[in-house]
C-alpha cells in the first residue's frame, strides 16, 4: 500500500430510483462527479432535480440504489456522510429573528466547531461574501441577496468536500445572481471545491462545467459542455436542453 491512494469521489451516485406512490420521479440515476468542478444538474420543472437531492442530504430514505459521499456510504455511515457535505436549499432556510452570528454559531456548534474556530471562519467567510461587519444584523433586516450570501457562508462554515446548490439563485435578483455563479465557480477553480449545482438556467452552467441533463427522472446526456451540444447536433447549450427536454410539446400536439 502507497500514500498516494486518490481522495474518494465527493459524491458518487448508484442506480438509484425513487417513486412518490406509484409515480415514479427517478429511474435508475448513477454518476460520479469530477472532482473541483462544478457539475450542473440541468433538468426542466419536474425533472426530479429536487427529489434526487433530498436522497442525497438524507431527507428522503434511499430504498434503491446507494448515495456515497466523500467515500461514505449514506445508508450506513449517516452522520460521516453528511458532515461531508454543505447545502443550499431553494427556499429560505434562516432564522429570521437572530442575528447573521446567531444563526451561524449555532450552525457551526452543530458541526462541532469550537467557539474560537467558529468566530473566525465566520468572519473570514462574511468577508468573502462582502458582509463584513454584519455580525450582528438580524437576518431579518436584509435583503432576499444577502439573506442567499449568508446561506452560502453557511454551507462553507466547515469546509464540506462536497456543496450542493438546489436552484439557489430562485427570487434573486441579477446582480446577486451574477454574484453567486461566480462565487460558486471560484471555489470550486480555487479552492478545488467540488459542486452540484441543480438549475434549469442553462446561462448559468460555465463553458468548463461538467453537465448532467435530468428529464423525467432519466440522465438524457452527462459530460462536458462541448461534448453535450456536439452530441445534440446544436449550436449552443441553449438549443442542446431544448432539443433534449423538448419532447412534451411534441407528444401531446
Ligand atoms: N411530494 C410529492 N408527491 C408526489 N409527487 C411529487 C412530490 N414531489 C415531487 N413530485 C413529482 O416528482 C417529479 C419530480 O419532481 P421534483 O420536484 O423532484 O422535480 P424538479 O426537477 O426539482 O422540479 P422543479 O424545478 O419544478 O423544482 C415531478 O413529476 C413531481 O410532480
Amino acid at each position: 500500500m502507497t500514500e498516494t491512494a486518490q481522495p474518494p469521489t465527493a459524491l458518487s451516485v448508484r442506480n438509484i430510483s425513487y417513486s412518490y406512490g406509484k409515480k415514479p420521479a427517478l429511474n435508475d440515476i448513477s454518476f460520479d462527479l469530477a472532482p473541483g468542478k462544478v457539475t450542473a444538474l440541468l433538468g426542466p420543472n419536474g425533472a426530479g432535480k429536487t427529489t434526487l437531492f433530498s436522497l442525497i442530504t438524507g431527507l428522503f430514505d434511499c430504498r434503491e440504489g446507494e448515495v456515497v459521499i466523500a467515500g461514505h456510504p449514506l445508508r450506513r455511515d449517516r452522520s460521516a456522510a453528511l458532515s461531508s457535505l454543505g447545502i443550499v436549499f431553494q427556499a429560505q432556510t434562516l432564522e429570521l429573528d437572530l442575528t447573521i452570528d446567531q444563526n451561524l454559531r449555532y450552525f457551526a456548534a452543530l458541526r462541532g466547531l469550537t467557539r474560537l474556530e467558529a468566530k473566525d471562519r465566520i468572519d473570514m467567510l462574511l468577508a468573502a461574501i462582502g458582509l463584513e461587519g454584519l455580525n450582528k444584523t438580524k437576518v431579518r433586516k436584509l435583503s432576499g441577496g444577502q439573506r442567499r450570501r449568508v446561506e452560502v457562508a453557511r454551507a462553507l462554515l466547515d469546509h464540506p468536500a462536497l456543496l450542493l446548490l438546489d436552484e439557489p439563485s430562485t427570487g434573486l435578483d441579477i446582480a446577486t445572481r451574477r454574484w453567486l455563479i461566480e462565487h460558486v465557480h471560484a471555489l470550486a477553480r480555487d479552492k478545488g471545491m467540488t459542486v452540484l449545482l441543480a438549475t434549469h438556467l442553462v446561462d448559468e452552467v460555465g463553458d468548463e462545467d461538467d453537465v448532467i441533463v435530468l428529464d423525467k427522472g432519466r440522465i438524457v446526456a452527462a459530460g462536458q459542455v462541448d461534448a453535450i451540444v456536439a452530441s445534440a447536433g446544436a449550436a449552443n447549450l441553449d438549443e442542446a436542453f431544448t432539443r433534449m427536454t423538448a419532447h412534451d410539446a411534441v407528444s401531446a400536439a
